[in-house]
């Protein structure tokens, strides 16, 4: 049993039951099978996946966002950070994660079937073509994102699935001033507002991560996202 996990989720102020800890320890079984096949993450050892994927994931949980039960979507989940962390410790959130490589997705569902979790999903797609689909579009309380793009790009991934009211949580590293500067355009553009900027350290290390919290307030024009890979190529 991992102590680092228990003591980090109590620095969180998580409560973290023993079913819990169990579902990570399987997930951290599965992450380092699957990774000797096909490449989920550089982070292999097991304390580095206890504090940088487990209770980084777990940092969004200092807002109060997540209480109730939401639709959450993680944009490039990769092998499911942050969204499968935050399903195990919030069991009541409708949960899709969303990633472009198939192989990834082919992984997760298997994550999901071994620890039972309900009421989550996981698609194989591009975030900017999947946002253009109604029954995606505005649909989420919140949308959430760790390591996939400068926030100006992300932000035309992202924001387009949030309804109004709800929040884009983008997750970076401590220096994130540069990229908010660079992304206040997209941001606004695409119908939502700075509301909060946390600098966060990840419990039992020293790395320090900023959460960027960012609320919709008005709906997303029809032409965002744009396709053809400009949301990358020649980001807002
Ligand atoms: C560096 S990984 C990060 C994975 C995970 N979020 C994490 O923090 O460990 C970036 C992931 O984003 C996915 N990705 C990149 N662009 C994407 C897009 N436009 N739509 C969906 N997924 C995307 C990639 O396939 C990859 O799995």
């Amino acid at each position: 049993m991992s102590d680092i996990l228990i003591k980090g989720a109590e620095e969180l102020n998580i409560s973290i039951e023993e079913k819990d800890i169990n579902s990570f320890e399987i997930y951290k079984e599965m992450l380092k099978e699957w990774n000797t096949k096909i490449n989920i993450t550089t982070i292999t050892d097991d304390e580095d996946i206890d504090i940088k994927h487990f209770l980084d994931s777990l940092t969004p949980l200092v807002t109060n966002l997540f209480d109730g039960k939401k639709n959450l979507i993680d944009i490039g989940t990769g092998g499911g950070f942050p969204g499968i962390p935050l399903k195990i410790i919030k069991r009541e959130l409708n949960v899709t994660l969303l990633d472009s490589l198939n192989k990834r997705i082919n992984f997760l569902n298997e994550v999901i079937n071994r620890l039972e979790l309900e009421d989550i999903i996981a698609i194989h797609a591009r975030a900017e073509e999947m946002s253009i689909k109604p029954v995606y579009r505005e649909k989420y309380d919140i949308a959430i994102s760790r390591a996939v793009a400068s926030l100006n790009t992300l932000s035309e991934y992202c924001i387009p699935f949030v309804k109004l009211g709800g929040y884009f949580i983008s997750m970076k590293g401590p220096d994130a001033e540069e990229e908010l500067k660079s992304g206040n355009n997209a941001i606004k553009v695409l119908g939502g507002r700075i509301v909060d900027k946390k600098l966060i350290c990840i419990p039992e290390s020293d790395i320090m991560h900023s959460l960027i919290i960012i609320e919709k307030i008005k709906e997303t024009p029809t032409k965002y996202p744009r396709g053809g890979g400009k949301p990358r190529k020649n980001p807002l």
